[in-house]
């Protein structure tokens, strides 16, 4: 059949031997001609506000302090809009057409593939689930001898140990039982959840036993703590188990490496080989930091490159199964392209989630940070690394540009006492002393989001990078169901990022003089992410102490300047609501997505602004806090009808009860004054503001008032709130009679 010039759909055309397309999005043109408008319109308001401050007279400090508060909130709101340009200049979209590469590739030329997959914790990230994800990520459409997957536990957990055990013996089943039956899913897990049309075969109810009886065993163990004696069947357990001495803590332990299955003697029921499965947990000391994940990564490079050392490194959080046997030769249509840029450093995927509700009341999808932004980031220097689902080159990991890597496998056997101990020596917490690792090298530190700022050092060093974004996602993970959950790890995503704004690696400075202005821009959005805090607060609170003293601090509509208002809110609402649909969502999905961006600015936008600033003067230490993995099951029942889960007596949800109380009675007040005026000169922006606010905190009020299940309000939470409240708004009256 003659393919060549076939149109494939969504504009993309091909010939039999292409492997890869890529195409910049229709919108560009007009993101271009609307960022000329909106800056000019921005323009125009700040210089409003450079009046206000500078060239008129300012009758009373209030005044003073309320126009430069707006001055301020404005100019963040300014900085985030104009850096947020750098996704929408030359957004792009790829395919890629791994059916071609049969025709051009032996079996030979796969790339050999190390996977590394990170668990720390097997409380908060459940064994059974971890062994669920390298299960699915073993059983890829590639060869068995290419692959190997490196487990790194940061519990130093003997529990997470025995799943993997156990699921190596599983793994000789499933393996081939997927390669036979062509399955999609090859998470046990989801594959016996959802219903299939194997469900009657003697086959199919065969293996699902074995999975049953391998997860009844893995959790028997993890509720008991510890390995029970009838489960240690051979000297070699034996042994393995033994390294958990008395004095073994997940903080302070020898290294621990098994080497679980060995793809040179471990063969499946069919007789094929198995992958390499090497469990790794790095040694740990109190007196030594440990650099979290980030260093769990560098440990499994350097072990890596002693045992097998595959050029293409694919990185995974332990809830991030593979949804697609088929990645890594999508991968592969970049990899194995003759006209590769040497200075390709990695392939990253979006990270998708499964089990969201319907709405997606927590926005956790994050469509702009996981699909949008890196589209627009693909037509620059590349997207920023997501942290799961992405496929490195060793070598840029390890080396630069110019230094030559043999691309070669190690093939010595894995289990010889040479190359063991030799991991064991790289795997040591004072490995890294007085060397570059970190710094210059692997995955860097210094950051609590390594992912973000690896990338951003890795193309400040001149590398490159590719979003690869297939229709069926190639990974999907799990998101936090509660809303402490979501605000605790946006949090520490912001703790993360003023780490490298305040750090000599400034994306404004050091990145602009490094990467290019564009792509600096892009990192210094995501860098200052945590300013969002500034206008939302501000403006959740301030128009509203003036509206409830009858004070208007917005212009009116017989002001000229209430139309540039209104063209800034709607352009800005307007765009980001179209971006969201063309990015396939619903006009839900974005209004959770919103109210999600306003609650983040109360929330933990705040609170990681403040804990950096604790962080940075040395009052808190704040670490990496896992986001819990764990399904309690009223909650989830809860999140599936959608409904918000507060719970918890949380400092965060102050500041956000107490905006959802001032705004609700500045709105009720105002209205009454409204109505009750005849000369009312029409809608105010203040009015508008508070509205819109307490639509967006309709859950709130329903948690406050009218729940009594175990997420409503903590009764804590609201008693502060309101006593908070109260003195706000007598201490404005103060203020604004004073004026
Ligand atoms: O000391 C540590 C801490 C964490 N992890 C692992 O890091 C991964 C991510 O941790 P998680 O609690 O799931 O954090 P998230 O906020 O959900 O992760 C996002 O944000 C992180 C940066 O903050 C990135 O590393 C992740 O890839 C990205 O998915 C998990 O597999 C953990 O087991 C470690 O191995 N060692
Ligand atoms: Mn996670």
């Amino acid at each position: 059949m003659n393919t060549e010039g076939r149109r494939l759909g969504r504009g993309f055309t091909t010939n039999a031997s292409r492997l890869h397309l890529s195409e910049p999005l229709r919108q560009t043109a007009f993101n271009r001609l609307f960022a000329a408008i909106y800056f000019s319109a921005v323009l125009v308001l700040l210089f409003r506000h450079v009046r206000n401050l500078f060239l008129y007279p300012i009758p009373n400090l209030l005044s003073f302090c309320i126009t430069s508060s707006l001055f301020i909130s404005d100019l963040v709101l300014a900085f985030m809009w104009f850096s947020a340009q750098a996704f929408r200049i030359s957004p792009v979209r790829r395919k890629e057409f791994p059916e071609n590469l049969k025709r051009i590739i032996r079996d030979e030329d796969f790339l050999a593939l190390d996977v590394f997959i990170c668990t720390a914790d097997p409380y908060k990230e459940p064994p059974m689930n971890v062994v669920n994800v390298a299960l699915s990520l073993m059983a890829y459409d590639y060869p068995a001898d290419k692959i190997s997957i490196y487990v790194s536990d940061d519990g130093g957990s003997a529990l997470t140990l025995f799943a993997f055990m156990e699921a190596a013996k599983f793994a000789s089943h499933w393996l081939p039982f997927c390669k036979e039956h062509n399955l999609m899913e090859r998470n046990p897990q989801v594959f016996f959840e959802a219903k299939h049309h194997h469900s009657s075969s003697p086959h199919f109810e065969k293996i699902k036993t074995m999975y049953e009886d391998m997860k009844v065993k893995v959790e028997h163990v993890v509720d008991k703590g510890e390995i029970v004696d009838e489960y240690i069947t051979d000297d070699q357990r034996r042994q393995a188990f033994n390294q958990w001495t008395n004095g073994f803590t997940p903080t302070h332990h020898p290294t621990v490496i098994q080497v679980i299955l060995d793809k040179s003697q471990d063969k499946d029921i069919s007789g094929h080989f198995l992958p390499n499965l090497i469990y790794v947990s790095r040694q740990k000391s109190k007196a030594w930091p440990h650099h979290f994940k980030a260093g769990a990564l560098n440990v499994l490079l350097r072990v890596s490159a002693a045992m097998t050392n595959a050029p293409v490194i694919l990185t995974q959080d332990c809830d991030m199964y593979s949804n697609d046997p088929r990645t890594p030769l999508r991968v592969l249509c970049y990899l194995l392209d003759p006209e590769m840029k040497p200075d390709l450093a990695f392939i990253q995927f979006p990270q998708r989630f499964h089990g969201l509700n319907k709405d997606d009341i927590y926005g956790s999808e994050y469509k702009r940070l996981f699909k949008i932004n890196p589209m627009g980031l693909d037509g620059i220097k590349g997207p920023n690394y997501l942290g799961s689902g992405c496929f490195f080159r060793r070598q840029a990991l390890i080396g630069d540009q110019s230094t030559e890597i043999p691309d070669n496998v190690v093939n010595r056997p894995i289990k010889s006492q040479e190359i063991l101990s030799l991991a064991h020596h790289v795997a040591g917490c004072n490995y890294e002393n007085q060397t570059d690792w970190g710094l210059k090298r692997g995955f860097r530190y210094g950051s609590l989001v390594e992912d973000f700022f690896t990338s951003y050092r890795l193309q400040c060093e001149g590398w490159k990078s590719l979003f690869c974004n297939p229709e069926r996602a190639a990974f999907l993970g799990d998101v936090p169901i509660t809303l402490f959950d979501v605000l605790s790890q946006c949090k520490r995503w912001c703790i993360g990022a003023f780490e490298v704004t305040f750090s000599k690696y400034n994306t404004l400075i050091f990145g602009s003089q490094s990467m290019g202005v564009i792509t600096s821009l892009a990192y210094s959005h995501y860098a200052c992410w945590p300013l969002w805090c500034i206008p939302i607060t501000f403006y959740s609170f301030l128009p509203q102490l003036a509206l409830l003293n009858q004070v208007t601090i917005f212009p009116k509509i017989s002001e000229p300047w209430f139309f540039l208002y209104v063209f800034l809110v709607l352009g800005a609402y307007g765009q980001d609501f179209f971006e969201f649909i063309l990015a396939g969502g619903t006009i839900q999905r974005w209004w959770n997505a919103q109210r999600m961006w306003m609650i983040s600015g109360l929330t933990c936008y705040l609170f990681g602004s403040v804990e950096y600033l604790l962080k940075s003067i040395g009052i808190s230490t704040q670490g990496f806090s896992l986001t819990s993995k764990v399904l309690d099951d009223a909650q989830r029942k809860r999140y599936e009808e959608g409904s918000y889960e507060f719970g918890v007596p949380s400092p965060m949800f102050v500041p956000l009860t107490m905006a959802a109380t001032i705004n609700l009675f500045s709105f009720i007040l105002g209205s009454i004054r409204v109505l009750k005026d005849d000369n009312d000169k029409g809608p105010s922006l203040e009015m508008v503001l508070s509205g819109a606010i307490v639509l967006n905190c309709l859950p709130i009020y329903r948690a406050i008032a009218l729940r009594n299940d175990a997420g409503r309000m903590a009764t804590q939470v609201t008693v502060t709130s309101a006593f908070i409240s109260v003195t706000l708004c007598y201490a404005s009256s103060l203020c604004f009679s004073k004026k």
